[in-house]
């Protein structure tokens, strides 16, 4: 008898795919410019499979805006966004924006040949989560994840917590912040790195309230002191929504750094505040950095590699 993922499989045998990631968050990537390859969320689950399929925390479609619904609504909103990336979860729920998959994208469609990119030029791309401007840099890429946002926002601008987090591994319910990065992210302060290290994430932490798109949800220690020589510095480790634990999450990261630096301001004025922070996930570290922009809020932008690793075509049986 076949397995679900194996039937999974079988109807994708042929197809080609490349497998990447950012900082170990891992995804398998589809090549479909023209928008004809039609995966379902079973599919992409059996894809994302790490013992019966290929193995990955996402899946990432490229395809050309013009191609797809959502693409063609950013489209006619910026011409330049000639390229969409369509995520998914490997649980194959979709979700609006993933900051590591988007410098794997970039670095496929240069891979793939549809795109050329010099050091320190900056290429539109089109997500669920708005346009995106990824610029290739000396070690990888930076990206314009454009302003954040809290999910509550009056409960955050008070006491800058609105929920409450509860996880194997923690004694209590811990204090969080529900910050939007155009994805959800409810973050969590920890005391120490052992505290982090004894987490058990197999299971979904719970959240009260719940976003109402649901949440991932990052568990942050800040280090001794906060900020040296102007760069802030945390750990991280994360459970995402329709995945589990993963090695990094780049949204995830930028999130916990907007609520990091929000508490940091009750602790007094300068010395806790930075305009740039590494945070240290246990696939690498990746920076985030405030910018300004022209529309006047403020952006986030994260930095980090990516890497293309392996390709191959779909066997079936
Ligand atoms: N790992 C990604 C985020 C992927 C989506 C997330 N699981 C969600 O459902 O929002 C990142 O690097 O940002």
């Amino acid at each position: 008898m076949t397995s679900a993922p194996q039937h999974e499989l079988n109807q994708l045998a042929g197809l080609a795919f490349a497998k990447g990631h950012g900082t170990g968050n891992d995804f398998v990537l589809v090549d479909d410019p023209r928008g004809e390859i039609t995966i379902g969320v079973s599919a992409v689950a059996a894809l994302c499979d790490r013992h019966q399929g290929i193995g990955g925390d996402g899946l990432i479609r490229a395809v050309r805006s013009d191609s797809i619904p959502e693409g063609a609504a950013i489209l006619s909103a910026d011409e330049r966004a000639e390229w969409f990336m369509d995520y998914r979860n490997g649980d194959g729920s979709i979700a609006e924006m993933c900051g590591n998959g988007v410098r794997v994208f970039v670095d496929f469609l240069i891979a793939q040949g549809h795109v050329t990119l010099e050091h320190g030029d900056a290429l539109t791309i089109g997500t669920r989560a708005g346009v995106k401007q990824v610029a290739r840099t000396d070690n990888g890429y930076a990206v314009d994840m454009g302003p954040w946002e809290f999910v509550f926002p009056e409960a955050a601008q008070e006491k800058a917590i609105d929920s409450l987090v509860q996880t194997r591994g923690l004694d209590v319910n811990r204090p969080a912040l529900s910050v939007s990065m155009g994805n959800p992210h409810t973050v969590v302060a920890l005391a120490d790195d052992d505290e982090l290290k004894e987490l058990d994430l197999t299971h979904i932490p719970s959240v009260r309230p719940v976003p109402p798109q649901g949440t991932n949800v990052e568990f942050v220690v800040p280090s001794e002191p906060l900020v040296t020589d102007g760069v802030g510095n945390i750990s991280m480790r994360v459970h995402e929504r329709g995945v589990g634990e993963t090695q990094s999450c780049g949204t995830g990261a930028c999130a916990a750094v907007v609520a990091t630096r929000r508490w940091a301001a009750g602790d007094g004025p300068d010395q806790h505040q930075a305009d740039e922070w590494n945070v240290q996930v246990p696939g690498g570290t990746v920076v985030v950095k405030f910018i300004p922009s022209p529309d006047g809020r403020e952006h986030v932008e994260l930095s980090g590699p990516a890497q293309i690793v392996a390709r191959g075509v779909i066997a079936g049986a």
